[in-house]
Protein backbone atom coordinates (compact mmCIF):
# COMPACT_ATOMS: atom_id res chain seq x y z
CA UNK A 1 0.00 0.00 0.00
CA UNK A 2 0.99 3.57 -0.89
CA UNK A 3 0.35 4.78 2.50
CA UNK A 4 2.71 2.13 4.65
CA UNK A 5 5.30 2.40 1.94
CA UNK A 6 5.53 6.18 2.40
CA UNK A 7 5.65 5.45 6.19
CA UNK A 8 8.44 2.92 5.43
CA UNK A 9 10.30 5.52 4.14
CA UNK A 10 10.28 7.55 6.83
CA UNK A 11 10.77 5.80 9.08
CA UNK A 12 14.23 4.90 7.45
CA UNK A 13 15.47 8.32 8.04
CA UNK A 14 15.36 7.18 11.31
CA UNK A 15 17.88 3.78 10.88
CA UNK A 16 20.82 3.32 9.19
CA UNK A 17 20.53 1.15 6.39
CA UNK A 18 21.85 -2.54 6.05
CA UNK A 19 23.99 -1.50 2.69
CA UNK A 20 27.38 -0.77 3.31
CA UNK A 21 29.39 2.07 3.12
CA UNK A 22 31.57 2.55 -0.08
CA UNK A 23 34.63 1.55 1.18
CA UNK A 24 37.36 0.92 -1.20
CA UNK A 25 38.51 -2.53 -2.06
CA UNK A 26 41.77 -3.40 -0.66
CA UNK A 27 44.27 -5.15 -2.81
CA UNK A 28 46.68 -5.97 0.36
CA UNK A 29 43.49 -6.91 2.73
CA UNK A 30 40.32 -7.55 0.88
CA UNK A 31 38.83 -7.98 3.70
CA UNK A 32 40.40 -4.84 5.85
CA UNK A 33 37.30 -2.66 4.55
CA UNK A 34 34.99 -1.41 7.60
CA UNK A 35 31.30 -0.62 7.36
CA UNK A 36 32.14 3.06 7.83
CA UNK A 37 34.84 4.60 5.55
CA UNK A 38 36.60 6.63 8.32
CA UNK A 39 35.45 5.26 11.79
CA UNK A 40 35.94 6.62 15.03
CA UNK A 41 39.49 6.14 17.48
CA UNK A 42 38.39 2.68 19.04
CA UNK A 43 41.04 3.30 21.56
CA UNK A 44 40.08 6.14 22.04
CA UNK A 45 36.15 5.04 22.34
CA UNK A 46 37.14 2.56 24.93
CA UNK A 47 38.80 5.01 27.48
CA UNK A 48 35.76 7.52 27.17
CA UNK A 49 33.69 5.28 28.19
CA UNK A 50 35.74 4.14 31.11
CA UNK A 51 37.84 1.24 29.90
CA UNK A 52 41.41 1.04 29.82
CA UNK A 53 44.29 0.71 27.39
CA UNK A 54 47.68 -0.04 28.10
CA UNK A 55 49.63 3.28 27.15
CA UNK A 56 51.75 0.90 24.18
CA UNK A 57 48.39 -0.83 22.92
CA UNK A 58 47.88 0.59 18.98
CA UNK A 59 45.78 -0.80 16.41
CA UNK A 60 47.71 -1.17 12.90
CA UNK A 61 47.25 -2.65 9.26
CA UNK A 62 48.18 -6.23 8.95
CA UNK A 63 47.49 -8.89 6.12
CA UNK A 64 44.42 -9.93 8.01
CA UNK A 65 42.72 -6.39 7.69
CA UNK A 66 43.59 -4.82 11.70
CA UNK A 67 45.54 -5.83 14.38
CA UNK A 68 46.17 -4.72 18.04
CA UNK A 69 50.80 -4.27 18.26
CA UNK A 70 52.55 -2.89 20.91
CA UNK A 71 54.02 0.05 20.15
CA UNK A 72 56.66 -0.26 22.82
CA UNK A 73 57.78 -3.22 25.10
CA UNK A 74 55.52 -4.71 27.68
CA UNK A 75 56.38 -6.64 30.59
CA UNK A 76 54.96 -9.91 30.83
CA UNK A 77 52.04 -9.99 33.31
CA UNK A 78 50.72 -6.21 32.45
CA UNK A 79 47.05 -5.37 32.08
CA UNK A 80 47.09 -4.64 28.20
CA UNK A 81 42.93 -3.70 28.21
CA UNK A 82 40.00 -4.01 30.45
CA UNK A 83 36.23 -3.27 29.45
CA UNK A 84 33.79 -2.09 31.91
CA UNK A 85 30.67 -4.55 31.97
CA UNK A 86 28.75 -2.03 29.58
CA UNK A 87 31.01 -2.24 27.08
CA UNK A 88 30.78 -5.47 26.13
CA UNK A 89 27.60 -6.01 23.36
CA UNK A 90 25.50 -9.60 24.80
CA UNK A 91 21.88 -10.46 23.66
CA UNK A 92 19.97 -9.27 26.24
CA UNK A 93 21.96 -6.16 26.80
CA UNK A 94 20.16 -2.95 26.34
CA UNK A 95 18.51 -0.34 27.84
CA UNK A 96 15.96 -1.98 29.52
CA UNK A 97 18.26 -5.42 30.40
CA UNK A 98 16.44 -7.12 28.30
CA UNK A 99 15.63 -8.32 24.57
CA UNK A 100 12.99 -6.64 22.47
CA UNK A 101 10.20 -9.53 22.22
CA UNK A 102 10.44 -9.13 18.53
CA UNK A 103 14.05 -9.85 18.30
CA UNK A 104 13.86 -12.55 21.36
CA UNK A 105 10.54 -14.10 19.40
CA UNK A 106 12.90 -14.66 16.30
CA UNK A 107 15.92 -15.58 18.47
CA UNK A 108 13.54 -19.00 19.46
CA UNK A 109 14.02 -20.09 16.16
CA UNK A 110 17.93 -20.24 15.91
CA UNK A 111 19.13 -23.77 16.61
CA UNK A 112 22.00 -23.62 19.41
CA UNK A 113 24.55 -24.88 17.30
CA UNK A 114 23.87 -21.37 15.69
CA UNK A 115 24.55 -19.59 18.37
CA UNK A 116 26.35 -16.75 16.74
CA UNK A 117 23.18 -15.63 14.59
CA UNK A 118 20.90 -15.19 17.67
CA UNK A 119 23.63 -12.13 19.07
CA UNK A 120 24.01 -11.66 15.25
CA UNK A 121 20.39 -10.23 15.44
CA UNK A 122 20.93 -7.96 18.56
CA UNK A 123 24.04 -6.69 16.67
CA UNK A 124 21.98 -5.79 13.49
CA UNK A 125 19.12 -4.54 15.55
CA UNK A 126 22.18 -2.17 16.94
CA UNK A 127 23.36 -1.43 13.35
CA UNK A 128 20.33 0.14 12.26
CA UNK A 129 19.68 2.28 15.25
CA UNK A 130 20.85 5.84 14.40
CA UNK A 131 22.34 6.91 18.48
CA UNK A 132 23.23 3.43 19.09
CA UNK A 133 25.79 3.53 22.04
CA UNK A 134 27.99 0.43 19.99
CA UNK A 135 27.82 2.31 16.46
CA UNK A 136 31.65 3.47 17.30
CA UNK A 137 32.56 -0.41 17.58
CA UNK A 138 30.33 -1.48 15.09
CA UNK A 139 31.28 1.43 12.39
CA UNK A 140 35.15 -0.37 12.80
CA UNK A 141 33.55 -3.93 12.03
CA UNK A 142 34.85 -5.37 8.46
CA UNK A 143 32.21 -4.84 5.54
CA UNK A 144 32.63 -8.20 4.53
CA UNK A 145 33.73 -11.58 5.53
CA UNK A 146 35.87 -14.80 4.08
CA UNK A 147 33.86 -17.54 5.79
CA UNK A 148 32.49 -19.85 3.41
CA UNK A 149 29.28 -18.91 3.23
CA UNK A 150 30.19 -16.16 1.29
CA UNK A 151 32.38 -17.91 -1.30
CA UNK A 152 31.13 -18.75 -4.74
CA UNK A 153 30.16 -21.64 -5.45
CA UNK A 154 33.05 -22.91 -7.93
CA UNK A 155 34.97 -21.89 -4.47
CA UNK A 156 32.63 -23.91 -1.99
CA UNK A 157 33.30 -27.16 -4.67
CA UNK A 158 36.72 -26.05 -4.36
CA UNK A 159 37.55 -26.84 -0.91
CA UNK A 160 36.77 -30.62 -2.00
CA UNK A 161 36.08 -32.00 1.86
CA UNK A 162 32.82 -33.72 2.29
CA UNK A 163 32.49 -32.65 5.94
CA UNK A 164 32.65 -29.08 5.59
CA UNK A 165 30.86 -28.80 2.44
CA UNK A 166 28.02 -30.45 4.09
CA UNK A 167 28.31 -27.48 7.43
CA UNK A 168 28.71 -24.67 4.65
CA UNK A 169 25.46 -25.93 2.87
CA UNK A 170 24.18 -26.26 6.24
CA UNK A 171 24.33 -22.61 7.09
CA UNK A 172 23.16 -21.36 3.78
CA UNK A 173 20.41 -23.17 4.13
CA UNK A 174 19.69 -21.75 7.85
CA UNK A 175 20.15 -18.59 6.34
CA UNK A 176 17.71 -18.39 3.36
CA UNK A 177 15.33 -20.12 5.56
CA UNK A 178 15.77 -17.32 8.23
CA UNK A 179 15.57 -14.69 6.00
CA UNK A 180 12.02 -16.24 5.24
CA UNK A 181 11.07 -16.30 8.40
CA UNK A 182 12.19 -12.78 9.40
CA UNK A 183 10.55 -11.59 6.48
CA UNK A 184 7.49 -13.35 7.24
CA UNK A 185 7.82 -12.12 11.59
CA UNK A 186 8.36 -8.27 10.13
CA UNK A 187 5.23 -8.21 7.95
CA UNK A 188 3.14 -8.40 11.26
CA UNK A 189 5.05 -5.47 12.83
CA UNK A 190 4.34 -1.88 11.61
CA UNK A 191 7.82 -0.22 9.73
CA UNK A 192 7.06 3.12 12.01
CA UNK A 193 5.99 1.17 15.19
CA UNK A 194 9.27 1.09 17.85
CA UNK A 195 8.63 -2.70 18.28
CA UNK A 196 10.30 -2.92 14.65
CA UNK A 197 13.77 -4.55 15.57
CA UNK A 198 15.30 -2.88 12.75
CA UNK A 199 13.93 0.65 12.36
CA UNK A 200 11.57 -0.49 10.00
CA UNK A 201 14.44 -2.07 7.66
CA UNK A 202 14.12 -5.30 5.56
CA UNK A 203 16.24 -7.94 6.67
CA UNK A 204 17.53 -10.97 3.68
CA UNK A 205 19.79 -13.33 4.08
CA UNK A 206 22.91 -11.30 3.18
CA UNK A 207 22.77 -9.00 5.81
CA UNK A 208 22.07 -11.95 8.47
CA UNK A 209 25.12 -13.90 6.94
CA UNK A 210 27.10 -10.71 7.82
CA UNK A 211 25.91 -10.91 11.45
CA UNK A 212 26.19 -14.13 11.58
CA UNK A 213 29.49 -14.36 10.40
CA UNK A 214 31.00 -10.42 12.32
CA UNK A 215 29.97 -12.79 15.61
CA UNK A 216 31.66 -16.32 15.08
CA UNK A 217 34.49 -14.60 14.20
CA UNK A 218 34.75 -12.32 16.71
CA UNK A 219 32.49 -12.70 19.90
CA UNK A 220 33.79 -14.96 22.84
CA UNK A 221 31.90 -17.53 25.34
CA UNK A 222 32.76 -15.84 28.71
CA UNK A 223 31.33 -16.05 32.28
CA UNK A 224 28.04 -13.96 32.51
CA UNK A 225 28.59 -13.49 35.83
CA UNK A 226 25.79 -11.84 38.17
CA UNK A 227 22.58 -13.22 37.53
CA UNK A 228 23.84 -15.39 34.97
CA UNK A 229 26.37 -17.43 37.47
CA UNK A 230 28.45 -19.99 35.91
CA UNK A 231 26.67 -20.01 31.97
CA UNK A 232 28.80 -19.14 29.38
CA UNK A 233 27.45 -15.97 27.46
CA UNK A 234 28.65 -15.26 23.61
CA UNK A 235 29.62 -11.56 23.58
CA UNK A 236 31.49 -9.26 21.48
CA UNK A 237 34.19 -7.26 23.21
CA UNK A 238 35.07 -3.84 21.93
CA UNK A 239 39.16 -3.72 20.72
CA UNK A 240 39.74 -7.37 22.09
CA UNK A 241 38.41 -8.40 19.42
CA UNK A 242 40.87 -6.53 17.35
CA UNK A 243 43.20 -9.25 18.74
CA UNK A 244 44.79 -11.59 15.87
CA UNK A 245 45.00 -15.44 16.91
CA UNK A 246 47.91 -17.66 17.87
CA UNK A 247 48.52 -20.75 19.39
CA UNK A 248 51.60 -19.41 20.52
CA UNK A 249 49.57 -16.75 22.35
CA UNK A 250 51.58 -13.44 24.18
CA UNK A 251 48.17 -12.20 25.74
CA UNK A 252 44.91 -13.50 27.22
CA UNK A 253 41.50 -12.90 28.73
CA UNK A 254 41.26 -12.90 32.50
CA UNK A 255 37.49 -11.80 33.95
CA UNK A 256 37.25 -10.28 36.69
CA UNK A 257 34.30 -10.05 39.30
CA UNK A 258 33.86 -6.22 40.10
CA UNK A 259 31.05 -4.50 42.67
CA UNK A 260 27.68 -4.76 42.16
CA UNK A 261 27.69 -7.81 40.05
CA UNK A 262 29.88 -6.39 37.35
CA UNK A 263 32.43 -8.42 35.13
CA UNK A 264 35.61 -6.55 34.79
CA UNK A 265 37.07 -8.29 31.09
CA UNK A 266 40.56 -7.82 31.15
CA UNK A 267 43.51 -8.84 28.37
CA UNK A 268 46.68 -9.37 29.82
CA UNK A 269 50.52 -10.09 28.93
CA UNK A 270 50.81 -13.50 28.95
CA UNK A 271 54.61 -12.85 28.09
CA UNK A 272 56.90 -10.11 27.73
CA UNK A 273 56.17 -8.65 24.29
CA UNK A 274 58.81 -6.84 22.32
CA UNK A 275 58.23 -3.51 20.47
CA UNK A 276 56.17 -3.88 16.87
CA UNK A 277 54.87 -7.44 17.88
CA UNK A 278 51.52 -8.06 17.43
CA UNK A 279 49.47 -8.68 20.37
CA UNK A 280 47.79 -12.60 19.47
CA UNK A 281 45.27 -14.67 21.73
CA UNK A 282 44.47 -18.33 21.33
CA UNK A 283 41.02 -18.57 19.89
CA UNK A 284 41.06 -22.17 20.80
CA UNK A 285 42.45 -25.39 19.99
CA UNK A 286 40.32 -25.88 16.77
CA UNK A 287 40.51 -28.28 13.87
CA UNK A 288 40.44 -25.64 10.34
CA UNK A 289 37.12 -26.56 9.47
CA UNK A 290 35.69 -24.29 12.30
CA UNK A 291 38.58 -21.87 11.60
CA UNK A 292 37.22 -21.59 8.07
CA UNK A 293 33.43 -21.87 8.76
CA UNK A 294 33.50 -19.28 11.78
CA UNK A 295 37.15 -17.12 10.99
CA UNK A 296 37.37 -17.48 7.75
CA UNK A 297 41.01 -18.15 7.53
CA UNK A 298 43.04 -21.77 8.16
CA UNK A 299 45.77 -22.37 10.03
CA UNK A 300 48.95 -23.67 8.07
CA UNK A 301 50.31 -26.98 9.76
CA UNK A 302 47.60 -26.87 12.51
CA UNK A 303 48.08 -29.64 15.31
CA UNK A 304 44.22 -29.84 16.26
CA UNK A 305 43.37 -30.46 12.28
CA UNK A 306 41.74 -33.61 11.34
CA UNK A 307 39.75 -35.13 8.82
CA UNK A 308 36.10 -37.05 9.86
CA UNK A 309 35.42 -40.44 8.56
CA UNK A 310 32.25 -42.40 9.38
CA UNK A 311 33.05 -46.13 10.75
CA UNK A 312 31.12 -48.26 8.69
CA UNK A 313 32.02 -51.85 7.91
CA UNK A 314 31.87 -52.29 4.27
CA UNK A 315 34.58 -49.48 4.09
CA UNK A 316 37.01 -51.15 6.57
CA UNK A 317 36.28 -54.48 4.71
CA UNK A 318 37.56 -52.80 2.04
CA UNK A 319 40.44 -50.87 3.18
CA UNK A 320 41.76 -54.18 5.25
CA UNK A 321 41.31 -56.07 1.78
CA UNK A 322 43.93 -53.40 0.46
CA UNK A 323 45.86 -53.92 3.12
CA UNK A 324 46.16 -57.57 2.48
CA UNK A 325 43.76 -58.97 5.01
CA UNK A 326 42.74 -61.89 3.76
CA UNK A 327 39.03 -61.96 4.73
CA UNK A 328 38.28 -58.91 7.03
CA UNK A 329 34.68 -59.45 9.11
CA UNK A 330 34.10 -55.93 10.19
CA UNK A 331 30.71 -56.04 8.31
CA UNK A 332 30.18 -59.14 10.65
CA UNK A 333 32.03 -58.60 13.64
CA UNK A 334 31.89 -61.75 16.28
CA UNK A 335 29.10 -61.15 19.56
CA UNK A 336 32.23 -59.95 21.42
CA UNK A 337 33.82 -58.10 18.85
CA UNK A 338 30.22 -55.90 18.55
CA UNK A 339 30.39 -55.79 22.45
CA UNK A 340 33.24 -54.19 22.40
CA UNK A 341 32.36 -51.69 19.58
CA UNK A 342 29.52 -50.85 21.49
CA UNK A 343 31.45 -49.95 24.31
CA UNK A 344 33.67 -47.79 21.95
CA UNK A 345 30.27 -46.11 20.78
CA UNK A 346 30.85 -47.57 17.52
CA UNK A 347 27.71 -50.03 17.59
CA UNK A 348 24.48 -50.33 19.60
CA UNK A 349 22.37 -47.70 20.57
CA UNK A 350 23.43 -44.20 19.60
CA UNK A 351 26.39 -44.70 18.29
CA UNK A 352 28.85 -41.94 17.66
CA UNK A 353 30.19 -43.30 13.74
CA UNK A 354 32.43 -39.89 12.84
CA UNK A 355 35.96 -41.14 13.46
CA UNK A 356 39.04 -38.91 13.17
CA UNK A 357 42.68 -39.56 11.22
CA UNK A 358 45.64 -37.08 12.09
CA UNK A 359 45.27 -34.12 14.99
CA UNK A 360 47.06 -34.98 18.28
CA UNK A 361 47.02 -38.53 17.07
CA UNK A 362 47.46 -39.96 13.84
CA UNK A 363 44.32 -41.85 14.50
CA UNK A 364 41.59 -41.88 16.85
CA UNK A 365 41.57 -44.18 20.04
CA UNK A 366 38.33 -45.44 18.69
CA UNK A 367 39.09 -46.48 15.32
CA UNK A 368 41.93 -47.67 16.75
CA UNK A 369 41.05 -49.93 19.18
CA UNK A 370 38.56 -51.23 16.53
CA UNK A 371 40.45 -52.05 13.98
CA UNK A 372 42.76 -53.82 16.28
CA UNK A 373 40.06 -55.95 17.70
CA UNK A 374 38.06 -56.87 14.74
CA UNK A 375 41.12 -57.93 13.33
CA UNK A 376 42.06 -60.57 15.89
CA UNK A 377 40.25 -64.09 16.81
CA UNK A 378 42.15 -64.24 20.09
CA UNK A 379 39.57 -62.74 22.51
CA UNK A 380 41.37 -64.12 25.33
CA UNK A 381 44.16 -61.50 24.54
CA UNK A 382 41.92 -58.62 24.20
CA UNK A 383 40.13 -59.48 27.66
CA UNK A 384 43.33 -59.05 29.17
CA UNK A 385 43.51 -55.05 28.09
CA UNK A 386 41.04 -52.32 29.26
CA UNK A 387 39.71 -50.26 26.78
CA UNK A 388 42.28 -47.17 26.99
CA UNK A 389 45.42 -49.93 26.44
CA UNK A 390 43.15 -51.00 23.41
CA UNK A 391 43.00 -46.99 22.30
CA UNK A 392 46.39 -46.22 23.17
CA UNK A 393 49.24 -45.68 20.14
CA UNK A 394 51.57 -44.09 22.93
CA UNK A 395 55.08 -45.74 22.06
CA UNK A 396 56.49 -46.54 18.47
CA UNK A 397 56.30 -50.53 19.17
CA UNK A 398 53.09 -50.60 21.64
CA UNK A 399 51.32 -54.52 19.89
CA UNK A 400 48.49 -55.33 22.32
CA UNK A 401 47.40 -57.95 20.04
CA UNK A 402 50.63 -59.24 19.00
CA UNK A 403 52.91 -57.60 15.82
CA UNK A 404 51.01 -59.17 12.98
CA UNK A 405 47.32 -57.94 14.90
CA UNK A 406 49.09 -54.48 15.23
CA UNK A 407 50.56 -54.58 11.18
CA UNK A 408 47.51 -55.27 9.85
CA UNK A 409 45.73 -52.88 11.99
CA UNK A 410 47.82 -50.03 11.28
CA UNK A 411 48.06 -51.21 7.67
CA UNK A 412 44.32 -51.18 7.26
CA UNK A 413 44.22 -47.58 8.86
CA UNK A 414 47.08 -46.31 5.80
CA UNK A 415 44.28 -47.99 3.33
CA UNK A 416 41.54 -46.12 4.81
CA UNK A 417 44.18 -43.12 4.29
CA UNK A 418 44.77 -43.98 0.72
CA UNK A 419 41.01 -43.90 0.56
CA UNK A 420 40.42 -40.64 2.20
CA UNK A 421 43.42 -38.59 -0.37
CA UNK A 422 41.52 -40.21 -3.16
CA UNK A 423 38.31 -38.89 -2.33
CA UNK A 424 40.16 -35.60 -3.23
CA UNK A 425 39.66 -34.67 -6.77
CA UNK A 426 43.14 -32.98 -7.42
CA UNK A 427 46.35 -34.27 -6.20
CA UNK A 428 48.58 -31.88 -3.91
CA UNK A 429 51.10 -31.29 -6.31
CA UNK A 430 48.52 -29.85 -8.49
CA UNK A 431 47.02 -27.37 -5.77
CA UNK A 432 50.53 -26.32 -4.80
CA UNK A 433 50.83 -25.74 -8.49
CA UNK A 434 47.70 -23.81 -8.59
CA UNK A 435 49.07 -21.45 -5.53
CA UNK A 436 52.08 -20.86 -7.31
CA UNK A 437 50.60 -19.47 -10.58
CA UNK A 438 48.10 -17.51 -8.72
CA UNK A 439 44.62 -17.52 -8.92
CA UNK A 440 41.97 -15.10 -9.23
CA UNK A 441 40.11 -14.54 -5.92
CA UNK A 442 41.08 -14.79 -2.24
CA UNK A 443 38.40 -17.21 -2.00
CA UNK A 444 40.03 -19.60 -4.38
CA UNK A 445 43.21 -19.29 -2.33
CA UNK A 446 41.52 -20.20 0.39
CA UNK A 447 39.63 -23.19 -0.98
CA UNK A 448 42.97 -24.05 -1.95
CA UNK A 449 44.84 -23.45 1.28
CA UNK A 450 42.22 -25.46 3.12
CA UNK A 451 42.26 -28.91 1.12
CA UNK A 452 45.93 -28.59 1.10
CA UNK A 453 45.91 -28.33 4.95
CA UNK A 454 44.03 -31.57 4.89
CA UNK A 455 45.81 -33.46 2.30
CA UNK A 456 49.36 -33.13 4.47
CA UNK A 457 47.66 -34.08 7.78
CA UNK A 458 46.83 -37.59 5.72
CA UNK A 459 50.40 -37.72 4.50
CA UNK A 460 51.51 -37.15 7.90
CA UNK A 461 49.84 -39.07 9.71
CA UNK A 462 50.68 -42.09 6.27
CA UNK A 463 54.39 -41.05 7.40
CA UNK A 464 53.92 -41.62 10.83
CA UNK A 465 51.61 -44.67 10.86
CA UNK A 466 54.43 -46.26 8.02
CA UNK A 467 57.23 -45.92 10.33
CA UNK A 468 55.19 -47.76 13.56
CA UNK A 469 54.64 -50.61 10.95
CA UNK A 470 58.44 -50.61 9.99
CA UNK A 471 59.54 -50.83 13.54
CA UNK A 472 57.10 -53.92 14.26
CA UNK A 473 58.43 -55.66 11.49
CA UNK A 474 62.44 -55.00 12.32
CA UNK A 475 61.56 -55.46 15.76
CA UNK A 476 60.01 -59.38 14.77
CA UNK A 477 63.14 -60.02 12.35
CA UNK A 478 65.48 -59.45 15.15
CA UNK A 479 64.14 -61.80 17.68
CA UNK A 480 63.56 -64.31 15.04
CA UNK A 481 67.15 -64.57 13.35
CA UNK A 482 69.33 -65.73 15.88
CA UNK A 483 72.53 -63.62 17.05
CA UNK A 484 75.23 -63.40 15.13
CA UNK A 485 78.46 -65.05 16.84
C1 LIG B 1 38.65 -11.29 16.23
S1 LIG B 1 39.00 -10.71 14.62
C2 LIG B 1 40.64 -10.07 14.76
C3 LIG B 1 40.77 -8.69 14.12
C4 LIG B 1 40.70 -8.70 12.63
N1 LIG B 1 42.00 -9.03 12.05
C5 LIG B 1 40.21 -7.37 12.07
O1 LIG B 1 40.78 -6.91 11.07
O2 LIG B 1 39.27 -6.82 12.60
C6 LIG B 1 39.18 -12.27 13.86
C7 LIG B 1 39.49 -12.19 12.39
O3 LIG B 1 40.84 -11.81 12.17
C8 LIG B 1 41.45 -12.59 11.15
N2 LIG B 1 42.51 -13.40 11.79
C9 LIG B 1 42.74 -13.53 13.12
N3 LIG B 1 43.80 -14.30 13.35
C10 LIG B 1 44.27 -14.69 12.15
C11 LIG B 1 45.36 -15.51 11.75
N4 LIG B 1 46.18 -16.09 12.62
N5 LIG B 1 45.53 -15.71 10.42
C12 LIG B 1 44.71 -15.14 9.52
N6 LIG B 1 43.66 -14.35 9.85
C13 LIG B 1 43.44 -14.12 11.15
C14 LIG B 1 40.34 -13.44 10.57
O4 LIG B 1 39.77 -12.73 9.50
C15 LIG B 1 39.34 -13.53 11.71
O5 LIG B 1 38.02 -13.73 11.29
Amino acid sequence: MAASKFVAAASLTHCRPFTCAAASADAASPYGSRLAPHPPDLIKWVKREGGFVHQAVKISRDATGFGLFASQPIPKGSQLIALPDHIPLKFASGGDGAAPSVLANLARHVPEELWAMKLGLKLLQERAQFGSFWWPYISNLPEAYSVPIFFPGEDIKNLQYAPLLHQVNKRCRFLLEFEQLVKHVLDGVETSSSDHPFGGQAVDASSLGWAMSAVSSRAFRLHGGGSHGDIDIPMMLPLIDMCNHSFNPNARIVQEQGGNDDMLINVVAETAIEEDDPLVINYGCLNNDLFLLDYGFVVPSNPYDCIELRFDGALLDAASTAAGVSSPSFSSPAPWQKEILSQLKLDGEAPVLKVTIGGQEPVEGRLLAAVRVMLTSDREMVEKHDLSTLMSLSSDSDAPLGTATEVAALRTVLALCVIALGHFPTKMMEDELLLKKGVSSATSELAIQFRIQKKALIIDAMRDLTKRVQLLLSKSKDMASPPQE
